[in-house]
């Protein structure tokens, strides 16, 4: 039995699953925390690898491992490979105003975001690393000129793992490369103009890898996949094909779907990615997922599965209760310095049942304005494959269909993002996509809710 792993180096924490590449069957697991804070030094994504491959019995004995991690994360490193300064994540939005000007560069009014997205697919926001670079050209210039390479998460956990310590082993793949700002889903080719515009020079970046491309090798002699974002790694997870549409509530809420043609929306609402199969990615992304569910939990005292028991004994709509959850800034909509808020607080709503019901109503409503903004786009939504750790709560489950106005299937709980990279692992062991079938999955239905959506609309649009 060869078996593969698949690591998830994700916003919270890192999870490792060890599966038969022939079957898909799970064989061991683990994971560790990461720190709180949207930067963190690469080293303790490092650090958490080891102790979440320990807990899962080593990696001695797979034929191949494959990494999937947050997306967009500034990782910059020296002529000696040594990291620079602390990544900037993808939910830090120091750089939105070097985002706005970024944006502005390229051409006045409607102008600049159409050449953005003409260019690379997406307009970029404060989540892109092109504008973080430009950060740090602009506040940290000695930083700045140290830097001699910029890679992302799971390109640097990837080349740790190959362990060469040589800048020119560095690779990526081409769903990670479709966020970086700098690289182009439509032609796959670096756009280094866009890289010298942001930074003022150009730096050695990562080799774009293909879907069943290898990076190397581990210490142990398993094969190195080219690894993945973590939302493409969640589509490859769930064995997502052209069509399908995500919802992933985990730290960001994400809607993808795979496509066969690249997106290029100028209104920046949805990013235009690449996928981990070949195909592409279009994907709207919040800032506010599943720690809306925990920071209610902890307005209320209670745990997940009190908070979920609670919003259902509230009425649909929580009774004109409306939470706006911009508790970190918003991405989507692009309002960097946004608060959350509370709108239709009366005596009758005054109570635990209704608030949590209202923050699990106004952290799906603005996922379903993802998912209308993917319509636009072109996709057609029949059903949503909901997965992620919002996903674990029963409130979202029963509640989310009514809100997205579609029926939801839910895997059950376990891990896509490693999985996904499993399978591109799986995909290098045996030349071929493998076609492990999901089983278990619920369909959660219910009519859909208009006025939940219409309400949240004018609350939303209050938010400044
Ligand atoms: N039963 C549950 N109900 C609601 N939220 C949950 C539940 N279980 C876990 N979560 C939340 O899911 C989040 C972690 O999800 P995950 O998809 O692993 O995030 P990430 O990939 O961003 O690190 C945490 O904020 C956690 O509190
Ligand atoms: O920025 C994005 C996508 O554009 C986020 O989806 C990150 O990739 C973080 O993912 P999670 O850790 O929340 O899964």
């Amino acid at each position: 039995m060869a078996l593969v792993a698949g690591i998830d180096s994700s916003t919270q924490s890192c999870k490792v699953v060890v599966r038969d590449a022939g079957t898909g069957a799970l064989v061991r697991q683990g994971r560790a925390a990461h720190p709180d804070g949207t930067s963190c030094p690469p080293e303790a994504w490092w650090q958490a690898l080891q102790t979440a491959i320990a807990e899962a019995g080593g990696l001695d004995d797979v034929a191949a491992v494959s990494v999937g991690a947050q997306q967009h994360g500034m990782v910059c490193l020296d002529a000696n490979g040594a990291v620079v300064r602390d990544a900037l994540l993808w939910n830090d939005t120091r750089s939105a105003p070097d985002a706005a000007d970024l944006v502005a560069e390229l051409g006045p009014g409607e102008a600049g975001p159409r050449a953005w997205a003409e260019g690379i697919g997406s307009v970029p926001v404060a989540s892109f690393t092109v504008t973080k670079l430009r950060w740090l050209a602009r506040n940290e210039p000695a930083n700045a000129a140290r830097t001699e390479a910029v890679c992302l998460p799971h390109d640097w956990l990837t080349w740790r793992l190959g362990g060469s310590g040589d800048l020119a082993a560095l690779a990526t793949d081409r769903s990670d490369a479709s966020g970086t700002g700098y690289w182009s889903p439509a032609t796959g080719e670096y756009r280094r103009d866009l890289l010298k515009l942001a930074f003022g020079k150009d730096v050695l970046l990562p080799v774009v890898l293909g879907p069943a491309d290898s990076a190397g090798r581990t210490a142990s002699g398993a094969l190195l996949g080219p690894g993945a974002g973590d939302n493409a790694a969640a589509a490859l997870g769930v064995g997502a094909r052209p069509g399908d549409v995500v919802v992933s509530i985990g730290t960001s809420g994400t809607v993808f779907s795979v496509a066969t043609v690249p997106a290029a929306d100028p209104t920046g609402t949805v990013a235009g990615f690449a996928d981990a199969s070949g195909h592409f990615l279009p994907l709207v992304c919040t800032l506010n997922a599943a720690r809306v569910l925990d920071a209610a939990a902890t307005m209320l005292g209670v745990d997940h599965a009190r908070l979920a028991e609670l919003a259902l004994s509230a009425p649909a709509g929580a009774g004109g209760l409306v939470l706006v959850p911009y508790l970190e800034g918003e991405r989507t909509p692009n309002k960097p310095d946004a608060t959350g808020s509370l709108h239709g607080l009366t005596l009758g709503t005054s109570t635990p049942a209704h608030l949590a019901r209202a923050a699990v109503e106004g952290m799906l409503c603005a996922l379903a304005d993802g998912l209308d903004a993917l319509r636009g786009q072109g996709a057609t939504v029949n059903r949503v494959v909901l997965v992620g750790g919002g996903a674990r709560s029963e409130a979202v489950r029963r509640i989310a269909p009514s809100v997205f106005g579609c029926p939801v299937l839910v895997p059950p709980p376990g891990e896509y993002v490693a999985d996904g990279a499993a399978r591109q692992a799986a995909w290098l062991t045996t030349g071929q996509a493998p076609d492990w079938t999901l089983t278990g999955a619920e369909l959660f239905e219910s009519d859909p809710a208009p006025t939940v959506r219409a309400r949240y609309a004018e609350a939303r649009d209050l938010t400044l």
